[in-house]
């Protein structure tokens, strides 16, 4: 029987009164203690501007779980492991302070001086506080001292590499771990297993057999509280730099020789190396973007993206990107990667549709009154997890005529599987040492130089069309015509698409 693995450590929030730290990493962190991934030997220590109490800050960290069906015996001896020290992420006593309490609950804790510390702050500080917790001495312990980075990672190619230079200063590559959430999702794990561990796809899966590959993230909510930092970001760094292109690597890259983190990495940073880099004068043939108008959603009308108080009433940042992405290795040459994330949009969906190509003479075509559609595979990731294989059969009866048949299969429809949140499967990897569903250093910056001259093209161009698309629609009609254009559609990702 597997024994299951019960690290120890202290982990430190940076930002841990914010909405991430309330919203994902405490519920998480519990999820982790209630399933006995952590034993008593585990300690949290939230740091913040504000001046907190522990047991001001244990009442906020209950408050955030409180919504879980447990005992309040559990959730108030979970508490008991979280600790608070106000900080200024500038001053130097202030990492001297933490390192005292660090060293008081290694001894507390039987933590054994591992620590990680996790920056879920406002990017400007990420270098600060790794520089400083290397100089203060917070890094030099007996047992691992890892860093785990929010995005955004930079805002392009060269801030990016400025942060990076600045951390390396502090932490090795193999002690940094950038989070982009996506990667813990359960079906986008399973991306790997599904290709890899299937004889029926390996075979089919390039040039030959596949004709395109659509990835779809789509949104119902708008930008909410967030639209000062998404006036700086846009769908294409918010979204596409990172999520977006972590899929299109899993779904293209080769076999890796074995399942370590420095082989599947590898095999993923070919794929970024093979993308068709998109020259600026052929960005409009490439991509699209968009913004959201009013419109109505869940039967009642919502504002529009230049109404919010935070966005500026002529803003150009895009809320929605669709884009066509050429893979030029031998497995891929040919075929378009489509993919395509908004916010405000018909449905919050995310899906990986592989449309296979048609038989060379098919002989049913034209038959009964349905045309034959094109075998697809779909990769259910949110909500839904699952797949779905789009098949033709039969059509009961004494003709020969054929009827659309879906192969189903639900991931979370089977009753006692409650899949994992994306934060806490990172968390527990972060704490077992396992970077593999992290990036690396190598596949931030070959993202970050794919999609660079495509925002240095729309900051310099007016988008005089915006908003281009209505809230509680599925983009603009240019995205449609990309497609149209190489003589497909985007298959819907969810019931409520006409
Ligand atoms: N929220 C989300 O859903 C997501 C967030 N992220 C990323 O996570 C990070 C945090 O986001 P979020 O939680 O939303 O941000 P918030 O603005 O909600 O929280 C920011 C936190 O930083 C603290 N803080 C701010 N300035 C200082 C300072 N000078 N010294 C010490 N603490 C400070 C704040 O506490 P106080 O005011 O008490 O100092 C607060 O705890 C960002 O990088 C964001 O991009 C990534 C994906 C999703
Ligand atoms: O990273 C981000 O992701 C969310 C969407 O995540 P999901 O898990 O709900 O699909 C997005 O809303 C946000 O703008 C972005 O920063």
């Amino acid at each position: 029987m597997n024994r299951i693995e019960q690290p120890k450590t202290i982990v430190v929030i940076f930002g841990a009164t914010g909405d991430l730290a309330k919203r994902k990493l405490f519920p998480s962190i519990f999820n982790l203690y209630r399933k006995g991934n952590l034993s008593e030997d585990f300690a949290v220590v939230g740091v913040a501007r504000r001046d907190l109490s522990s047991e001001e800050f244990r009442s906020s960290v209950k408050e955030s779980i409180s919504n879980k069906q447990v005992s309040s015996d559990k959730v108030d001896t979970f508490s008991e492991h979280f600790h608070y020290q106000s900080f200024d992420v500038t001053n130097p006593s202030s990492y001297l302070e933490l390192k005292d309490l660090l060293e008081k609950l290694d001894n507390t804790y039987q933590t054994e001086g591992n620590r990680i510390f996790y920056l879920a702050m406002a990017p400007e500080f990420f270098g600060t506080i790794a520089e400083n917790l290397k100089k203060e001495g917070l890094t030099a312990t007996s047992g691992f001292s890892r860093l785990v980075i929010e995005k955004p990672f930079g805002h392009n190619l060269p801030s990016a590499k400025q942060l990076n230079e600045q951390i390396r200063k502090a932490f090795k590559e193999e002690q940094i771990y950038r989070i982009d959430h996506y990667l813990g999702k359960e079906m986008v794990q399973n991306i790997e297993v599904i290709r890899f561990a299937n004889a029926i796809f390996e075979p089919l899966w390039n040039n030959r057999y596949i004709a395109n590959i659509q990835v779809t993230s789509s949104e119902t909510l708008g930008v909410e509280d967030r639209g000062r930092y998404y006036e700086t970001s846009g769908a294409l760094r918010d979204m596409v730099q990172n999520h977006m292109m972590q899929m299109v690597a899993l779904l293209a890259m080769e076999p890796p020789i074995k399942l370590t983190t420095e082989e599947i990495r590898s095999e993923k940073i070919k794929v970024l190396r093979a993308l068709r880099p998109i020259k600026e004068d052929e960005v409009h043939d490439y991509f699209v973007r968009g913004q959201y108008g009013k419109g109505m959603q869940n039967g009642g009308e919502v504002e529009s993206y230049r109404d919010d108080s935070n966005v500026d009433d002529n803003s150009i940042t895009e809320t929605y990107v669709a884009g066509k992405l050429l893979i030029d290795n031998f497995r891929w040459a040919g075929v378009p990667f489509y993919i395509r994330t908004g916010k405000r949009m018909t449905a919050k969906s995310t899906k990986i549709v592989v449309q296979f190509k048609d038989i060379p003479m098919n002989l049913y075509y034209g038959k009964g009154e349905q045309q034959q559609t094109p075998n697809l595979l779909v990769i259910n990731i949110q909500p839904e997890e699952g797949i779905t294989l789009h098949l033709n059969a039969k059509k009961a009866g004494q003709h020969m005529q054929t009827t659309p048949v879906n192969l189903d299969f639900c991931n979370n429809c089977i009753d006692g599987i409650n899949t994992p949140e994306a934060y806490e499967k990172l968390i527990y990897d972060c704490m077992k040492g396992d970077a593999t569903n992290f990036t690396h250093w190598d596949e931030v910056a070959l993202s970050w130089n794919f999609v660079d001259p495509i925002s240095n093209v729309w900051e310099s161009q007016m988008a005089t069309q915006f908003p281009n698309y209505e809230s509680g629609s599925m983009g603009p009609k240019e995205a449609d015509q990309l497609l149209a254009r190489d003589g497909f559609i985007w298959w819907p990702v969810s019931d409520l698409e006409k």
